[in-house]
């Protein structure tokens, strides 16, 4: 009854029906949501809900829509849900998990300022180094090359952050970012983990191990805090040795020392809690794209040789590729937007939550309803991208062979004040990954699939990412692989 008051007899939006109690519990699929929620949107309209134990959950499926509601009403519908798991772990400090209250604006603020494109292009150097350095490591042991792009990632991410150089796959701090990301993202979607359904079971004691999410809860809650505490200590030591690198971390220090007293401290938590987010934020996501590349490059040989060509073109296979030459390669580029838009590697982003009760189009959206923009359908519309599932970097080009800028595009990296601050870093690693992987190597497909159907799928987590298919990285020529010892050398 009261909430039939509060909707004033205005319906929630159209969706399956739901059961008595359990509401639609069954309807939210675990495999690839997206597909389903694209398939029910086509039935029901863009906006659709599902009810699950009296959580409302709201699907958007337009472009249209998310502008109305995360950019137009963004105050409304900024905020992040709480998921039990993730409070069991004590993650709420995460930027990406954060409520839209006052740490999460200060963390914003400073990420978007450091990471601004003028300002993350202070580390185009390190980025091109730390792909050269991926080349070395594809050419010793090519079968390796999922925990190659992985740790490439990791090192990049945490050289930028804080300076410091990671000690290869068996480094602490990439062991436990990498845990906490995996923990963090298998536990954050409707329907993923029991305890976000069903809160009481938060209370199961330990000593019911088949039960109880405490002893997951609390390895999470050890790895956030190692993952938080022990790059920033490193930080302020080497401060203090001065043997600091320049960073993110080492400029907003300098920065905070301006404040004093209360602000200060304020700021200096800001630093720990926004820079710990970074590799959660900004690992798995990219590792994903970049596996998406790879599979692309498989799937149309035509377009990686089209793709080298051009970079000959540039470099005359004189030397590896660099920054500079991007904007002589508007076709790598666009190969890098379709990989965004074929398989997004956040294809339902994050949930966003609402703060307060609203109305849209006639539909009531409660306070606390979850809002979730199906970022996969809308990349997928085949009225703005005729054959969807085909890879077609060409689509991003103008006639003249420019590159086509695209406003829907820039979905895959989320909606309104919670858009990702990392776009521009996550665009030049792909491309800088696409140019120096493509002057040295020919990708083909691998484990004797060479004249069999190429099967691939993709996970179903937060971040989809391919899973593992076989890929053979072959050096094109002595020149290619001439060209990468003399780099090697001279690094
Ligand atoms: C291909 C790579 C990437 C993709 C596709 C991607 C996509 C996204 C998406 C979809 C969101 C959620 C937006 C929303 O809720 O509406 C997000 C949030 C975020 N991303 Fe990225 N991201 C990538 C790489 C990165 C990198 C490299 C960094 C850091 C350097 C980063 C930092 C963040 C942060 C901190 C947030 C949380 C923002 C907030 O909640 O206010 N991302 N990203």
């Amino acid at each position: 009854i009261r909430d039939h008051r509060r909707r004033r007899g205005l319906p929630h939006p159209p969706g399956p029906r739901p059961w008595p109690l359990i509401g639609n519990l069954f309807d939210i699929p675990k495999e690839s949501p997206w597909l389903t929620y694209a398939q029910l949107s086509k039935k029901y309209g863009d906006v659709i809900s599902f009810n699950v134990f009296g959580q409302t959950i709201v699907i958007l499926g337009s472009i249209k829509v998310t502008k109305d509601l995360f950019e137009k009403r963004g105050d409304t519908y900024s905020d992040r849900p709480v998921f039990p798991f993730i409070e069991m772990m004590d993650l709420q400090w995460a930027l990406p998990m954060a409520r839209h209250a006052e740490p999460w604006r200060l963390g914003r603020k400073l990420l978007e300022r450091s990471l601004r494109p003028v300002a993350a292009a202070a580390y185009r150097l390190l980025q091109e180094k730390r792909a050269h350095v991926l080349l070395s490591r594809l050419l010793e042991s090519p079968d390796k090359w999922v925990e190659h792009i992985e740790l490439f990632q990791g090192e990049q991410l945490l050289a930028m952050t804080y300076g410091y150089e990671a000690q290869g796959s068996d480094d602490r701090v990439i062991d436990a970012a990498k845990k906490m990301s995996d923990i963090a993202s298998t536990t954050s979607l409707p329907g993923a983990c029991l305890v976000n359904e069903f809160p009481f079971l938060r209370h199961i004691p330990e000593w019911l191990p088949w039960f109880s999410y405490k002893p997951l809860a609390r390895i999470g809650h050890d790895l956030g805090q190692e993952v938080m505490n022990d790059p920033i200590q490193f930080v302020r030591e080497s401060i203090l040795n001065g043997t600091a690198q320049p960073s993110l971390a080492l400029e907003n220090f300098e920065a905070a020392e301006k404040l004093s007293g209360v602000e200060r401290k304020k700021q200096e938590r800001a630093i720990a809690e926004t820079l710990g987010s970074m590799y959660t934020a900004g690992s798995d996501t990219s590792v994903a794209s970049m596996m998406s590349l790879f599979l692309a490059f498989l799937l149309r040989p035509d377009v990686q040789r089209k793709a080298q060509e051009d970079i000959d073109a540039v470099t005359g296979r004189e030397r590896l590729p660099t920054f500079e030459d991007r904007p002589k390669l508007p076709f790598v580029d666009a190969i890098c937007k379709e990989v965004s838009r074929w398989m997004p590697v956040a294809p339902l982003h994050i949930p966003h939550a609402a703060t307060q009760d609203g109305v849209y189009e006639g539909f009531f959206i409660p306070k606390g309803a979850l809002l979730i923009a199906n970022t996969w359908a809308i990349l997928h519309d085949p009225a703005v991208y005729p054959e969807p599932d085909i890879f077609k970097p060409e689509r991003f080009l103008n006639p003249n062979g420019t590159l086509r800028e695209d406003p829907t595009l820039v979905s895959a990296f989320g909606y309104g004040k919670r858009f990702c601050p990392g776009r521009h870093f996550a665009e030049a690693t792909l491309f800088i990954v696409a140019v120096s992987v493509l002057s040295v190597f020919n990708l083909e497909k691998g484990g004797g699939s060479e004249n069999r159907p190429f099967d691939y799928s993709y996970s179903s987590g937060l971040i989809s990412r391919p899973n593992t298919f076989p890929c053979s990285f072959i050096p094109r020529d002595q020149k290619a692989i001439d060209l990468l010892i003399a780099d090697s050398l001279a690094r």
